[in-house]
């Protein structure tokens, strides 16, 4: 799973770099169509780790945001709404796989108080999108939308469009108007795929200007107070996360949104997590998303071990498949100790019970092996589970029971 997903992040997988003469290049560009393989892979987050490189995600919004100017100093490129100083608010719009990872991670690593905030439509019932939309009230003006579809089609999901898109319309923010012109999207997409291939490491004003020239846009740019860089005013209110040509890519290119990031085929929704899925919007809440994909790649390379106790998810299915008589007779309950982790249950539950409540194995073998995680269980369920273990009961052995933990809440 994690390695389809880290694999992600480096885009069209149709070409490969080898290990070799990697140092350096590190960030891959969608658009050149560049995948590294595993051991070039590792090299490249542990470079990313030491903060020296840019992490990109396809025509990339996670590489404008973790952009840094020469000094130091802010973002390099400004990103703006129309309407407001700036953005203070996410609101993500999707469900299943393409919601639940970025809800966990949001719950799990945010910052207390997180540059955007971020809240989430995962649902079709219109009580709950209002809900949403209400508690933005007058910051519809500086929330950016990100939808988020594999196939672009899913019902709940435009459901949850069209609302935000009315809400935009009633609060007088045209939802498709406030995007900027194709120009300075491609003197966007051009400067990242030249600072991303080290071509141009000295970009300084002129630089960019000569973009802004070839490119005839009219935007004017500021320049950084602290250095020569120059700040590329973008305007946007809404991004789309989906399969190229899909009705969400097809509405999102027509309607003229700033940024569509590609989901391919084969990263299934449910293990998208470390795609743009969950990256764009962890980087935008300023979670340090190079320390996720360092952490991802040690928890990859753990469970390639070989050697079973040394291999954390070989254990714990082998534990499940072993109280289960390997067919899934208990339900597996997943208690987290720590509040950061609460929505973990959630996520493993579409995880897992979409892997493989399947009614035939890879082989086509009939299995039938039904597994279920019910729906999120709190700590609080220990009290209750308890309980009745104590008092009511004797026998709860019709459930495995996880604790996940971990000691600190990540920072
Ligand atoms: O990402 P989408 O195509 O909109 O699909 C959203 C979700 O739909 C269903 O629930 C599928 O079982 C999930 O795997 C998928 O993540």
């Amino acid at each position: 799973m994690l390695n389809k997903g880290l694999d992600m992040i480096h885009g069209n997988p149709r070409s490969r770099l080898s290990d070799q003469g990697n140092e350096g290049l590190g960030m891959i560009h969608g658009n050149s169509g560049v995948e590294i393989q595993r051991p070039g892979l590792k090299k490249v987050l542990a470079q990313q780790s030491r903060g020296d490189l840019v992490v990109m995600c396809d025509d990339n919004l996670v590489g404008v945001m973790m952009g840094r100017d020469m000094c130091g100093g802010g973002f390099l490129m400004e990103i703006k709404p129309p309407s407001a100083g700036r953005f203070t608010h996410i609101l993500s719009v999707g469900i299943g796989g393409s919601a639940l990872g970025p809800q966990f991670v949001a719950e799990a690593l945010a910052p207390d108080n997180p540059p955007l905030k971020i809240r989430f439509i995962d649902n079709t019932d219109p009580a709950g999108i209002d809900h949403q939309i209400a508690q933005l009230g007058a910051e519809l003006a500086s929330t950016l939308v990100i939808v988020v579809s594999k196939s672009g089609g899913t019902p709940e999901t435009r459901n949850g469009l069209l609302e935000v898109q009315k809400a935009f319309r009633e609060a007088g923010l045209d939802f498709s108007k406030q995007v900027l012109t194709s120009d300075l999207v491609l003197i966007v997409r051009k400067f990242w795929t030249s600072y991303s291939s080290n071509a141009v490491m000295d970009l300084t004003a002129k630089h960019l200007l000569e973009y802004k020239t070839e490119y005839n846009a009219s935007s004017f740019f500021p320049k950084c107070g602290k250095c020569d860089m120059l700040l590329l005013p973008i305007i946007m209110q809404g991004v789309a996360i989906t399969q190229e040509n899909s009705l969400l890519d097809n509405t999102a290119r027509i309607e003229g949104w700033l940024a569509r990031f590609p989901m391919f085929d084969w990263v299934g929704g449910r293990t998208s997590e470390m795609s743009a899925v969950g990256l764009l919007a962890a980087a935008l809440q300023g979670i340090d998303i190079k320390e996720m994909l360092a952490g991802a790649a040690l928890m990859d390379d753990a469970n390639r071990n070989n050697v079973v106790r040394n291999n954390p998810a070989a254990l714990l299915a082998l534990c499940w498949y072993w109280a289960s008589d390997g067919v899934g007779s208990k339900d597996m309950v997943v208690l987290p100790y720590k509040d950061s982790l609460l929505l973990f249950s959630r996520y493993l539950q579409q995880l897992v019970m979409e892997s493989l409540g399947k009614e035939f194995d890879l082989d086509g073998n009939r299995v039938k092996d039904i597994q279920t995680i019910p729906e999120c269980l709190v700590v609080v369920f220990q009290h209750s589970h308890l309980e009745q273990k104590f008092s009511v009961i004797e026998n709860v052995s019709d459930i495995v029971l996880v604790y996940p933990y971990c000691s600190n809440r990540p920072r």
